[in-house]
């Protein structure tokens, strides 16, 4: 028989939970008839406290520097996950696909960015890395954030990259040969990415295409962490019969 989860809300805990987003997502969890907050733990916080509530799915946006040893007591635990912290390097997730390997029916989704038109954005453009020969990434974010480049414009950039690798496309035309340190950005896969840190912004991107005697700009905004919280709260519906580990929103889109 189905489980009915109005009459059986899903269990859901937060790692983070006095942080930025970890608070706006026990606002979200709270709302949602069919979802329970049962624990909101934070830096000093006990692990164990979220197996004492009986969490089935545990939202984690700490700091990449904790967020592997969560991730590896919420799998020994049997407890499925859904992360937006950043720091996600190849390695890193090929140590999750073989914790996740030994945990079957487990599920883990891991998304750079929770917000639809950032999600969007990065399938735009590899779509359209194809048909131009430049691209250049700019990030802008709020200055209390840890890490540059932001972790959505290190995944645009590699979809961008294999996209062009795919094309045969060479690397951008850039005739620089005398550069301050830092001017031109940082290579990401061969993509230059620009990281902006201001006062006023939350989380922005721009991707810029150029070909002969035109260019192409995709930019999203999120304008309030709110953004977020819709895909957030997909992927914990849904990460329960999602075995394995899935990195991005986009098969949850229809994308
Ligand atoms: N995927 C997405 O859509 C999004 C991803 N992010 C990412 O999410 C992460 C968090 O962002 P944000 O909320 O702005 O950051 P914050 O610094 O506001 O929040 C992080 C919270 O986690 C706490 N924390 C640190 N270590 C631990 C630990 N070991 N256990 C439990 N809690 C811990 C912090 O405590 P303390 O401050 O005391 O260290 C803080 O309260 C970042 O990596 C960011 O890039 C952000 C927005 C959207
Ligand atoms: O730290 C943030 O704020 C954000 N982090 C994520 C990232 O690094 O891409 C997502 C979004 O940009 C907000």
């Amino acid at each position: 028989m189905s489980r009915d989860y109005a009459v059986d809300p899903l269990r859901v805990g937060v790692l983070g939970a006095k942080g930025k987003m970890g608070a706006e997502v026990c606002n979200a969890v709270s709302r949602a008839d069919d979802l329970s907050l049962v624990a909101g733990i934070d830096q000093g916080d006990r692990l164990e406290a979220l197996t004492d509530a009986g969490a089935e799915v545990v939202v984690d946006f700490t700091h990449p520097d904790v967020v592997m040893g969560n991730l590896e007591f919420l799998v020994n635990c049997g407890i499925h996950a859904v992360v937006g912290t950043t720091g996600f390097t190849a390695e890193r997730l090929a140590t999750l696909r073989s914790q996740l390997d030994v945990s079957p029916g487990l599920g883990v989704l891991i998304a750079p960015n929770f917000a639809i038109g950032a999600v969007l954005t990065m399938k735009f453009s590899a779509i359209a890395a194809k048909y131009y020969e430049s691209v250049e990434i700019i990030e802008l974010h709020h200055p209390r954030k840890a890490d540059a480049p932001s972790g959505t414009a290190m995944r645009t950039a590699q979809v961008i990259a294999a996209a062009r690798a795919e094309a045969g496309l060479p690397a951008s035309p850039d005739a620089t040969s005398q550069e301050v340190d830092g001017a031109r950005g940082a290579l990401v896969d061969d993509v230059r990415v620009h990281a902006i840190r201001l006062s006023g912004l939350i989380a922005h991107e721009e991707v810029l295409f150029g070909a002969d005697g035109e260019t192409l700009t995709i930019r999203h905004d999120s304008m309030d962490r709110k953004s977020f919280m819709p895909g957030v709260l997909l992927a914990v519906r849904n990460v329960p019969s999602l075995p394995g580990l899935t990195v991005g929103l986009d098969s949850l889109l229809g994308l």
